[in-house]
């Protein structure tokens, strides 16, 4: 498949979203191919039930296989389905959780593929066994989300370049216009007017500029010569500030696996993981430089954080220690200071001023001293401080408003220029990754897909079948996976037939028979799970297995009620699908209730020897009316029994769940109704002995 075009069900419109949303055609396309489900799920207009549909069908194109070539009948489907919600419980990302659709069973044609997942689904099994139940490793791959790429990019505001050569401005223009504002300048006064308007400036001609330390202009030779790293830094990092949980974690996970020695995503050697890391520590998620990366940066930021904070509260408390110093202050005039002040060669003020001066200059040195240690102030800074207290004593004492701004102007200055410089070597250095790191995300997250089976394989016990040729199924210990996710721990179950190492008399075709409740659905959908399984490169719920590759298997729950005379010719055309020669597996509920007992007896008897004229057929049929449906019958057909002996204390019923093989177990209802009757009261408790009666 080369192009949307090629996809089924993906018209103009539609692929015009898929481009939109994945960035390129190319891109789109390759989602559909992997399977990224989640991702497509995205899409505006796409539920996932669509984009799991036209995953599904797309593979079944290339691998010329589809769901329902295996799955013969929609409650075959349904159980496939049932079993997937389990596996998916084990998945960390939503990424693994809607790719585990991809998974399929397969016929016997694709048997090297089967082969080829077997292998994988073994190692993943081995991830598991370490890392299943590590919560930190978990909790990695769970922040671990598809790359975005669409996201906006933001004009860079505080950057411009400039340039008296109209070439170079064209050129600058067309590919980076829509980054950094690019403007032509003619001579030195607009060149420092401009300049003066952004924290840093990016000329090719100085144009004899005064140049002066509150502005940032920076010289280069030739502005076409330098890289996007060195004007627009901050794009690179965008991409891995959005994407930082995801990237950050992925590469935890590969250390993680590497250090347990589980060879992973071989394309990058371990030093490149380590810059990597060590870079992208550099960065915040909002693509800033990150908290720790530059001693300077962060005094310079927590000045310019607190600086109106501590000055007003250093001022207050100046006054509050002027106000008390006045309070104690008592001024006695001697005779010659009199004299002085009557003829008027001296001001009472001056006076006044004379005496509390040395008071007034010690608190504006405290004052000063404060600021400067509490904010951690510099030599140069320190100057600042100084220029913010009037010379002359006033009360109270006011600060220069406008000296704090022009510190804290020069401080963002400065904050800038390192960081623009620390985003220079973050860019530069990331770049050398971006094509990688988008195949390395993918590859954990891939990751994830089959290390949610491991886990769902260790969880439950579960072993690879021995796949053999032929009609058989055999195992030993197999537990339902449906009951057990439901109810904890079930009662393991040893069964065979057909053609299996356990099996002595190779009976392809059985008629379960046993009490209510005893197990028998439960049993054939057992039976049902290690089937699918097998077909999809899946370990088993059970201990040892064989299991025969067949093509197809046809699942037939119990129908609910007798059915009317159009359901029953509905249900009859249902089973007319088996009657071919290919191999299958035939599991069927209970099919007695479509009309009434004699006939059903008749009509299964009749499907039977039509499965049994097929070598390659497999089939359990539950069903209460053995010995009816054996009497209508010549053919190979082995009764097993699920019998009850009664009922525990707790009015259990005490039943070995193994079926007996070549025994016709009772359908005992007399037990329930017993258990019915002992746990009722009352009217409800004389009815039910009513019934019981009937039977003793
Ligand atoms: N192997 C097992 N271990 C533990 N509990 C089991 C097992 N098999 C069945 N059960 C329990 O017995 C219940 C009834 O099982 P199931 O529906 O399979 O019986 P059934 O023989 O098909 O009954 P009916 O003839 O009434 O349809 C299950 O819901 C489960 O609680």
């Amino acid at each position: 498949m080369e192009s949307l075009q090629d996809v089924p069900r993906i018209g103009d419109k539609t692929a015009q979203r898929f481009i939109g949303h994945f960035g390129s055609e190319e891109a789109a396309l390759n989602a559909i191919l992997n399977g990224d489900i989640a991702s497509i799920s995205e899409i505006e207009g796409i539920g996932q039930k669509f984009a799991i549909s036209l995953v599904h069908e797309t593979r079944g194109i290339i691998d010329g296989v589809t769901l329902t070539d295996f799955l013969k009948t929609n409650e075959a489907v349904n159980i496939y389905q049932r079993l997937l919600d389990v596996i998916k419980q084990f998945a960390n990302t939503g990424y693994a959780r809607d790719k585990l659709h991809i998974y399929i069973p397969y016929p016997s044609s694709k048997i090297n593929l089967i082969k080829q997942i077997q292998d994988t689904v073994n190692y993943y099994r081995k991830t598991a066994d370490v890392f299943g139940k590590d919560d930190k490793f978990l909790k990695m791959l769970s922040h671990i989300k598809p790359l975005k790429s669409n996201y906006p990019s933001g004009k860079i505001r505080d950057r411009t370049i400039l340039t008296t050569d109209e070439n170079v401005y064209a050129n600058l223009k067309k590919k980076y216009g829509s980054f950094v504002d690019i403007q032509i300048v003619t001579d030195s006064s607009e060149m420092l007017d401009i300049a003066r308007g952004y924290s840093h400036a990016i000329t090719d001609d100085y144009l004899d500029v005064d140049y002066s330390e509150d502005m940032e202009l920076e010289y280069v030779t030739d502005l076409e010569k330098l890289q996007d790293w060195q004007i627009i830094p901050e794009k690179e990092i965008a991409f891995y500030a959005k994407n930082l949980p995801a990237i950050d974690n992925s590469l935890d996970v590969i250390q993680c696996l590497r250090s347990n020695d589980f060879n992973f995503f071989e394309q990058m050697d371990n030093k490149d993981l380590e810059i990597l890391k060590e870079t992208l520590e550099l960065i915040d998620e909002k693509g800033d430089v990150a908290t720790g990366t530059d001693p300077e940066i962060d005094r310079l930021s927590k000045i310019h954080e607190r600086i109106y904070e501590t000055v007003s509260k250093t001022v207050e408390y100046a006054n509050a220690k002027l106000d008390k110093c006045l309070e104690e202050s008592k001024m006695t005039l001697s005779g010659q200071d009199m004299l002085r002040v009557m003829n008027g060669s001296m001001e009472i003020q001056d006076l006044m001023r004379k005496e509390i001066y040395q008071s007034y200059q010690s608190i504006l040195e405290e004052a000063k001293d404060s600021i400067t240690n509490e904010l951690k102030l510099e030599k140069q800074e320190k100057l600042f401080v100084d220029s913010l207290f009037p010379d002359e004593i006033s009360y109270p004492i006011e600060i220069d408003d406008s000296q704090v701004n022009a510190l804290k102007q020069d401080i963002v200055r400065r904050i800038q220029k390192k960081k623009v410089d620390h985003k220079r070597q973050i860019s530069k250095t990331l770049h050398e990754y971006h094509d990688i790191i988008r195949e390395l995300v993918y590859s954990v997250l891939d990751f994830d897909v089959g290390f949610a089976i491991g886990r769902f394989a260790r969880e439950y016990n579960l072993e690879m079948p021995q796949l053999i040729d032929g009609a058989g199924i055999g195992f030993v210990k197999g537990s339902n996976l449906f009951l057990q996710s439901k109810y904890g721990d079930v009662t393991p179950i040893d069964y065979s037939l057909g053609k299996t190492s356990q099996n002595s008399d190779n009976n392809r075709h059985v008629l379960l028979s046993g009490v209510n409740s005893g197990g028998k659905t439960s049993m054939l959908e057992l039976l049902a799970q290690c089937v699918i399984l097998a077909h999809m490169g899946f370990p088993v719920p059970a201990n040892a297995s064989e299991i025969g590759i067949t093509d197809g298997l046809y699942y037939f729950a119990k129908s609910k009620g007798t059915l009317d005379a159009g359901a029953f010719e509905s249900s009859l055309t249902d089973f007319s699908v088996v009657a071919d020669n290919s191999s299958k597996v035939v599991l069927v509920d209970e099919l007695e209730s479509i009309t009434e007992p004699g006939a059903s007896a008749k009509i299964i008897a009749g499907i039977l020897e039509t499965l049994s004229e097929n070598e390659k057929s497999m089939s359990v049929f539950v069903s209460h009316l053995s010995e009816l449906i054996m009497e209508n019958t010549q053919c190979d057909v082995r009764v097993d029994g699920i019998e009850a002996e009664g009922l525990d204390s707790e009015l259990n019923l005490i039943v070995d769940r193994t079926p007996r093989q070549n025994y016709i177990a009772k359908s005992t209802p007399e037990l329930i109704v017993e258990r019915l009757a002992r746990k009722a009261s009352g009217d409800e408790q004389a009815f039910y002995k009513r019934l019981k009666y009937k039977f003793d």
